[in-house]
Formats: structure tokens, sequence, C-alpha cells
């Protein structure tokens, strides 16, 4: 099993760009930016997935795939969520089922 403190890690580097000089540090630049710009890089980044999803470069795809998740973190970040927050709602999802999940998803 592949564990989360990796995640973890980075959720925290992202919570102490808070703070950092937005010259120095790219995640600082985008806090400073705001919602609107970050939300355009996930935009971007999952475009770009879709892109490497079809050209058949597996290495690609990942690699699109982790700065979708990474711009995703900053994003959670910027509205005070983290790595546990999404964990939690996955952990949700696994006890729910068919139609059980659609009537969830709706209250
Ligand atoms: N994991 C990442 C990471 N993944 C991707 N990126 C950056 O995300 C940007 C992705 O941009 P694009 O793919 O759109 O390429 P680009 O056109 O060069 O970027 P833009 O000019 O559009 O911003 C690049 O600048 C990458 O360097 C990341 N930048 C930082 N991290 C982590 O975040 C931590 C804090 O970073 P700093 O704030 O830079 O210290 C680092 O220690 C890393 O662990």
């Amino acid at each position: 099993m592949i564990d989360l403190e990796v995640l973890r890690r980075v959720s925290d580097t992202l919570e102490a760009r808070k703070s950092a000089n937005p010259d120095s540090s790219y995640v600082s630049s985008l806090y400073a930016k705001g919602n609107d710009a970050i939300c355009k890089k996930v935009a971007e980044e999952a475009a770009e997935t879709i892109m490497a999803a079809k050209d058949g470069d597996r290495l690609h795809l990942v690699r699109e795939v982790v700065d979708l998740w990474f711009h995703s973190l900053v994003l959670l970040r910027h509205h005070g969520l983290g790595v546990d927050d999404v964990v939690a709602e996955f952990r949700r999802r696994e006890g729910i089922s068919g139609i059980d999940e659609k009537n969830a998803r709706n209250k």
C-alpha cells in the first residue's frame, strides 16, 4: 500500500508558502494572484492531462496528472482545505454504493 505522507508533506509546504515571498516561491506567487488565477492553472493542467491521455505516452500522462493534483492541492490550501479532507471524502464514499451514493450526493 502506498502511503499518503508525500502528499501531506507537499500540503504542509503549500501551507508554509502562504507566508513566503511571492518573488521567491512559485506557490506564493500563485496565492498572491488569487482564486481565479489558481482555478485557471487547474483548468490548464486538466486540459494538458486530457491531451496526454490521447498521445499514448503513459509517463507524460502521469506527469500531467501530478501537475493537476499539485495545482488542485494549491487550490484546496487556498480555501483552507488539504489532503486529509479529500481522503476523508474518499473514505466516506467507500461506504456508499449504488442508489445510496446518488442520494448522498444530492444531500
Ligand atoms: N510539486 C511541485 C510542482 N509541480 C509543478 N510545479 C510548477 O508548476 C508549474 C506548472 O506550470 P506549467 O506546466 O503550466 O508550465 P509553465 O508554462 O512553465 O508554468 P506557468 O508559466 O504557466 O506558471 C511550473 O512552474 C512547475 O515548476 C511545482 N512547483 C512546486 N512543487 C512543490 O511545491 C513546493 C513549493 O514550491 P515553491 O513555492 O516554488 O517553493 C516545492 O518544494 C515542490 O515540492
